[in-house]
């Protein structure tokens, strides 16, 4: 990279040489073009490197991977936008970089893989298990909780509870109930919207549906109308903050004088907002007591053993992330699966027939769900295609320096796998832009971490912890929409993605519906 150096300095002392030439006194011309040419090549030499301006002082002594230069201090940032996913995916094609790209953010160096090899040795290497902390997640308190806590003794003991209190089979089947509560009521809204306006803005079904089961996931059914309406709408700001681009996060040493849109400001207004309510929820349920035999994530907290209970603030940082994380995702996900099925009526009416055969007319439940092989092809496929996550979401921290593939990463790298690179690789996946659910029938490819084909939830130590939650509400609010109803497109469906805290519908999803026939089940409509 180096080499490119000396033709691009030549030209520019031609030029500077043409320039100066009006000067008449030959000592002051020598003095200006010496001293210009060393600006030039201190300019330069910082700035063309593989991987661009952050990468500038490791690139010479050790092997850095290749990658774009990109702009001078900004590197590829103004290239990204709302498809970095794309964007990055093409870099490393034309930089022959798929299994490690080095690309600058700003002065932030970062390395980019799109190999499930080189995946690997990010995701599980002991160096790359924190998370690098944009100002709104500070702000957001999400530096107390699972998602940004540095690997340390706080965040293995939240991993913890989690695991064994939220997200064990039995603490995720104990919350079956409402999730079908929730399945009825959305099945419910949806007729109601065909009635009233003609068309169903499946977004909006969605995400209040996702949203409210989160939010009385969190706090359990009793949680009064006021502070659920207020909390709903703390969730729906944080969103929209969150997926604010911000140049301070690319610059941290220049702390918040980059801030221009007041992301961290506004971030830490919402914070104190949140600490003010949701400490007022934690502190009537333990005045209140009344959380045996509930199985919401708050009673959990609150019964934990004392050798295990978190400090109130920390409880809050964790119980707000869940409904944040958590909501989001699964709305995001299934409006992707929707699309589908309205753009692929052969593959709605499988499901359908399947749903049939497998369930009849019974509302489904989660015990049946692995019966339907079909429908959860159909899930997978969705995540191979639009994985909501497509640089998995919250990239990792190199905490030290570290190697990857035989390249040097030097401590403070943020490291991200482009798994939308990886899903759509036809190297990897035979007709990757094909949606075509059999692939999963013909081979059984997990999901769940372990194959990094196709590992929509991360994987290694920070895999996501919410995944079975996440995949169950998805197949089981999937099975019930799919079998009240045949669904098509209210106004032409686009493919056209935006990525935001996941990568979303850049057009909402607008169907109409017609009921399939009655089943069994009387929808209570109002019962969220
Ligand atoms: C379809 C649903 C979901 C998808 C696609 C998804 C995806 C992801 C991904 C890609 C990561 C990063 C993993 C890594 O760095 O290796 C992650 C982390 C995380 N997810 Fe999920 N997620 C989903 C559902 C959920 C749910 C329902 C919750 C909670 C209620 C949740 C909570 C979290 C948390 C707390 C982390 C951070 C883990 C850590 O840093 O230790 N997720 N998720």
């Amino acid at each position: 990279m180096r080499s490119h150096l000396i033709p691009i300095n030549t030209l520019f002392l031609v030029i500077l040489c043409f320039s100066l030439s009006s000067i008449r006194s030959p000592w002051l011309f020598l003095s200006l073009l010496v001293g210009f040419s060393f600006l030039l090549s201190f300019f330069f030499s910082t700035w063309l490197v593989a991987g661009g301006f952050a990468w500038r002082r490791f690139c010479g002594n050790t092997k850095t991977a290749p990658g774009p230069i990109g702009w001078p201090i900004l590197g590829c940032l103004p290239i990204m936008g709302p498809l970095a996913h794309r964007k990055l995916a093409g870099l490393a094609e034309t930089h022959d970089a798929r299994r490690l790209m080095a690309v600058s953010l700003g002065a932030t160096p970062v390395i980019v893989s799109s190999r499930p090899d080189t995946a690997r040795e990010i995701l599980h290497g002991p160096a790359f298990c924190d998370r690098p902390v944009k100002a709104a997640a500070r702000g957001l308190m999400f530096e107390r909780a699972i998602g940004f806590a540095p690997a340390g003794d706080h965040w293995r003991h939240l991993r913890h509870i989690a695991a064994t209190n939220m997200f064990s089979p039995r603490k995720v089947a104990a919350l079956e109930g409402l999730r079908r509560r929730a399945a009825d009521s959305m099945v419910g809204r949806v007729w109601r919207e065909m009635e009233e306006r003609e068309k169903v803005v499946v977004r909006e079904v969605l995400q209040e549906g996702s949203l409210e089961t989160m939010v009385k996931s969190v706090f359990g059914e009793s949680l009064g109308e006021e502070d659920r309406v207020e909390l709903v709408k703390m969730v729906k700001e944080g969103y929209e903050l969150i997926g604010k681009f911000n140049l301070e996060d690319y610059f941290p040493l220049m702390g918040g004088l980059l801030d221009f849109y007041g992301v961290g400001r506004r971030c830490n207004k919402l914070g104190d907002r949140v600490r003010a309510l949701v400490g007022k929820i934690v502190e009537e349920r333990r005045v209140k007591g009344d959380y045996n035999m509930q199985h919401d994530f708050l009673s959990l907290m609150l019964t934990l053993p004392k050798e295990e209970s978190l400090r109130d603030s920390d409880i809050i940082a964790v119980l707000w992330e869940m409904i944040f994380r958590g909501a989001d995702v699964v709305a995001v996900l299934l409006e992707w699966i929707m699309a589908r099925l309205v753009l692929h009526p052969n593959i709605q009416a499988r499901i359908q027939a399947e749903l049939d055969s497998v369930i009849g007319t019974r509302p489904v439940s989660d015990a049946e769900i692995p019966k339907l092989r079909y429908l959860q092809a159909v899930v997978k496929e969705t995540l191979r295609m639009h994985p909501p996550g497509p640089l998995l979401s919250w990239a990792r921290l190199a905490v030290c320096d570290a190697h990857v593939d035989k390249f040097f990463v030097p401590a403070g790298t943020t490291a991200m796998v482009n798994m939308w690179a990886i899903t759509h690789d036809g190297s990897i996946w035979k007709d990757p832009w094909a949606f075509r659910p059999e692939r999963f029938l013909e081979e059984d490819v997990s999901i769940m971490g372990s194959d990094l084909r196709l590992a929509p939830f991360g994987s290694g130590r920070r895999v996501c912890p919410g995944r079975v939650l996440g995949l169950t509400t998805v197949h089981l609010w999937l099975a019930r929409l799919a079998q009240e109803y045949i669904w098509s497109a209210g106004r032409p469906v686009q493919l056209s993605e935006r990525l935001q805290l996941s990568m979303e519908m850049k057009r909402p999803l607008v169907c109409r519906v017609v009921r399939r026939s009655r089943t069994s089940c009387e929808v209570g409509h109002d019962e969220m």
